[in-house]
C-alpha cells in the first residue's frame, strides 16, 4: 500500500467545522485512511496555511462547449442556441470534443474541481479525456429529437443507452453513465418515454435539463394543461436517482414533486443569470428538503468552470430570490456544491473522513484577498477563488501539485483546443 499525507493544514471535517489536521491516504484504493494525527505517509503534500476541503462536485455541464467561450453571449437560451451555438456544434468533431473536454478538464483541475456530470456528443472521447486527467465524472449522450425523423429520434436514444452500457464502471470505476435527453421540449414524448425506460434496464439515472427558462413551461403548460414537473411525473421521470439541470421556474407544487420524489436538482446561477432564464428557488427548495447540487453550465454561458464562482453567485441570487439575506447562506452552499452534488449525481464524495474517497482539493489561504480568516467556510462561499487551489487529488491521485497540472499537459491542451476553436468557428 503506498499512502499520501496531506500535512500542516486545516481540514473541512463533514459538518462544516474546521480541525488542525493531516490527511492519509490510502493512493491504490483511492481512500481516506485517516484524519488527524496520522502515520508519516510515504508521498507528502504540503498544506501549510492552506485548508484541506472535499473536491468540488460539478453536477450539470457540457466540458467541450470551452471552445464555444465568448463566442456568442448576452442573448437568451433559445437564440443563442438556435442561431449560433447548434450550427457551431453541427460542425463539431470527435478530435474537437476531446480538445474543448480536456481543456475543461484543466480548468476544472486548476479550480479544485474532481467529479463533474457531463451532456455532449462523441462521448467515447469526453470518456477518454476524462480517464487519462485521472478525473472522476458520469457521462452520457445528450438526446435531441426535435427536427429528426421518427428512425433518427430513435437512433439517437439508442445511442445514449448504448454509451450508458459501455461506459458505466469503466476507468477503475471512476466513470459512471447516466441517459441524457436534452429537455422535455427537444425530445418527443415517445422517446422521452423510451429513455426513461431505457435507463431503468440499464440501471443507470437520467440527467436532463428541466425548467430553464419561461419559453419551456409555456409550450408544455399550452399543449398538455400541465406544468414541466407533473409532465415529467406522468412520463416516469421523477425518480431518486434522476437529477435535472436548472429548475428556475419551478413552483410550490414542483417543489413538493421534487421532495416527494427525491429527484435531485442541479443549480447553475451564472448560466441562469447571463441567459437571463431567471432566479432559482434555492431555499424554497431546501426548505423543502430538496436534494440541490451545483453546476457551471457549459463555459459558453458562464463563461468558465470555475465552481467557487458558482458558489459566490448561488449565495448572491438565492438572497434576492427569497427576498431574505439570511438565505442560501455560505456553509449551504458550501455543501451543495461538495457533498449536495455528489447526492445528486449519484456519486460517492463530497466529504473528508475515514473511508471516504479520496477527492480532495487544498486552498492556500496564505493571499490579501482571504486575510483575515475569521471563518473559512465565508471565505469558501465569498472570496476564495479557483486560482487559490493549491493541490487537486482524486481517487488518491495527485492531479495537480503546487498549480502544476501533471496528468495532461497543459500548454498543449491549450494549444490544441485555441487551433480547434478557431477552426471550428471558421466552418460554422
Ligand atoms: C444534447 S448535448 C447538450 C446540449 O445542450 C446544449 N446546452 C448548453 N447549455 C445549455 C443550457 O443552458 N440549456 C439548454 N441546453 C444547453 C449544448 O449546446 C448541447 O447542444
Ligand atoms: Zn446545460
Amino acid at each position: 500500500m503506498t499512502t499520501l499525507r496531506i500535512a500542516g493544514g486545516r481540514v473541512l471535517l463533514p459538518d462544516m467545522t474546521v480541525e488542525r489536521a493531516d490527511v492519509l491516504v490510502d493512493q491504490a484504493a483511492g481512500e481516506v485512511l485517516a484524519v488527524g494525527g496520522t502515520d508519516q505517509g510515504d508521498e507528502h503534500l504540503d498544506a501549510e496555511g492552506s485548508l484541506v476541503i472535499p473536491g468540488l462536485v460539478n453536477a450539470h455541464g457540457h466540458a467541450a462547449m470551452t471552445l464555444l467561450r465568448g463566442y456568442a453571449d448576452d442573448k437568451p437560451l433559445g437564440a443563442w442556441l438556435q442561431e449560433d451555438i447548434w450550427p457551431a456544434e453541427a460542425e463539431l468533431t470527435p478530435e474537437d470534443v476531446r480538445a474543448g473536454t480536456e481543456l475543461g478538464i484543466v480548468e476544472m483541475i486548476k479550480s479544485g474541481t474532481t467529479a463533474f456530470a457531463d451532456m455532449y456528443f462523441e462521448v467515447e472521447e469526453v470518456a477518454a479525456a476524462v480517464d487519462s486527467a485521472g478525473m472522476r465524472a458520469r457521462l452520457g449522450h445528450g438526446i435531441v429529437t426535435v427536427g429528426k425523423d421518427e428512425a433518427a429520434a430513435r437512433a439517437d436514444v439508442e445511442e445514449s443507452l448504448a454509451i450508458a452500457r459501455e461506459f458505466d464502471g469503466e476507468a477503475e470505476g471512476r466513470l459512471s453513465t447516466a441517459v441524457m435527453p436534452h429537455s422535455l421540449t427537444t425530445v418527443s414524448e415517445e422517446c422521452l418515454s423510451m429513455a426513461v425506460e431505457g435507463a431503468r434496464e440499464v440501471g443507470v439515472p437520467i440527467h436532463i435539463h428541466i425548467n430553464e427558462t419561461r419559453d419551456e413551461v409555456e409550450p408544455i403548460v399550452g399543449e398538455r394543461g400541465i406544468r414541466p414537473l407533473e409532465y415529467a411525473d406522468e412520463l416516469g421521470l421523477l425518480e431518486e436517482e434522476n437529477f435535472l439541470a436548472h429548475g428556475v421556474h419551478t413552483d410550490e407544487r414542483g417543489i413538493e414533486l421534487l421532495a416527494k420524489t427525491g429527484m435531485g436538482v442541479v443549480h447553475c446561477p451564472a448560466s441562469n443569470m447571463k441567459l437571463a432564464s431567471g432566479m432559482a428557488p434555492v431555499q424554497a427548495m431546501l426548505d423543502a428538503g430538496v436534494s440541490v447540487g451545483m453546476g457551471t453550465d457549459g463555459a459558453a454561458s458562464n463563461n468558465d468552470l470555475d465552481l467557487f464562482g458558482e458558489l459566490r453567485d448561488a449565495a448572491m441570487i438565492g438572497k434576492l430570490a427569497a427576498d431574505d439575506a439570511s438565505a442560501v447562506p455560505a456553509e449551504q452552499v458550501v455543501e451543495m456544491a461538495t457533498a449536495g452534488s455528489a447526492e445528486a449525481i449519484g456519486i460517492d464524495g463530497g466529504r473528508i473522513e475515514a473511508g471516504a474517497n479520496a477527492d480532495l482539493a487544498v486552498i492556500d489561504f496564505d493571499k490579501p484577498h482571504l486575510t483575515p480568516a475569521h471563518d473559512p467556510v465565508s471565505h469558501l462561499a465569498y472570496a476564495v477563488r479557483g486560482s487559490d487551489v493549491r493541490h487537486t487529488i482524486c481517487d488518491g491521485e495527485v492531479l495537480m501539485r503546487d498549480r502544476e497540472v501533471l496528468t495532461l499537459d497543459e500548454k498543449e491542451v491549450r494549444e490544441t483546443a485555441e487551433k480547434r476553436a478557431v477552426e471550428l468557428v471558421g466552418r460554422a
